[in-house]
């Protein structure tokens, strides 16, 4: 990723990314600021998950410019987390190792990380065996271990019952208020896909509206839910809020 120096965490100036001859993201132009917490809303297929990708650097681009502060570190979750046939903490504790620190202390910090989303109990389990909302916490777990500046979640609740998607929703929003390894004058920037709208008002501050790889708008949550918005936009909000 290179471009300009900016204080924002990531900045895209028209960015094209094209699936063969599929448009996935056209023209997208955005700055993303330490401490934001942006909900990316839209139709299926509109281009969330690839915008995440684009910002988690997996995702190459055909066209415009992109530049991601380096220095702050990032983690990104899934809709159905990937666990290994392992327990929890070693789940957990593998991230760390990867990054250098020792099996022993890895362990250590895979504990404590699972104590902070409540399953400390059932750590020594093994993980594929959990149920979707703990595999998430899990996952949740294995990322606050490493201790982010930037999280990415891709509809982190969306194979979730009601219940778990509130234990996973209270973690995000706890995540989001804390800081990563740059220290407390550097809150966690976090950057969601969602197509609940209510979880978006609880834990957004900015929201983004993606058309067809377009982004239609760009708003402080409040005006998001309250202003006028874009036609397409707000059929959408219509129809998702029923
Ligand atoms: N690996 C891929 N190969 C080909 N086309 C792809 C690929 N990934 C995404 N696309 C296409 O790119 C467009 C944007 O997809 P994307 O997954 O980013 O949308 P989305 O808003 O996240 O959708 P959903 O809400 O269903 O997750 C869609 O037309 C999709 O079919």
């Amino acid at each position: 990723m290179s471009g300009a120096p900016s204080t924002a965490w990531a900045d895209l100036r028209q960015v094209t990314v094209r699936y063969g001859r599929v448009p996935a993201l056209e023209q997208v132009t955005l700055r993303i600021t330490p401490g934001e917490r942006v909900a990316l809303v839209g139709a299926n297929g509109s281009g969330k998950s690839t915008l995440l990708r684009v910002l988690n650097g997996l995702a190459g681009t055909q066209a415009g410019g992109l530049h991601c502060d380096a220095t702050l570190r990032q983690a990104m979750l899934f809709q159905r987390p990937h666990m290994l046939r392992t327990s929890a903490q070693n789940n957990v504790a593998l991230g760390l190792w990867l990054r250098g620190t020792r099996w022993r202390d890895a362990r250590l910090q895979a504990l404590t990380a699972l104590q902070r989303v409540g399953l400390r109990d059932i750590a020594a389990q093994n993980a594929r065996t959990l149920s979707g909302g703990q595999q998430q916490r899990v996952a949740l777990a294995r990322a606050w271990a490493l201790r982010p500046d930037v999280l990415l979640l891709d509809e982190p609740t969306a194979s979730l019952d009601p219940h778990a998607k509130r234990e996973v929703e209270a973690l995000m929003a706890d995540f989001a208020a804390s800081h990563g390894a740059a220290g407390p004058a550097h809150p966690v920037t976090m950057v969601f896909s969602s197509h609940n709208l209510g979880q978006v008002k609880r834990l957004a501050s900015r929201v983004i509206y993606l058309e067809h790889g377009r982004l239609v708008a760009d708003l402080p949550v409040h005006d998001f839910f309250n202003g006028p918005l874009p036609e397409a936009a707000r059929l959408f909000v219509k129809g998702e809020l029923g």
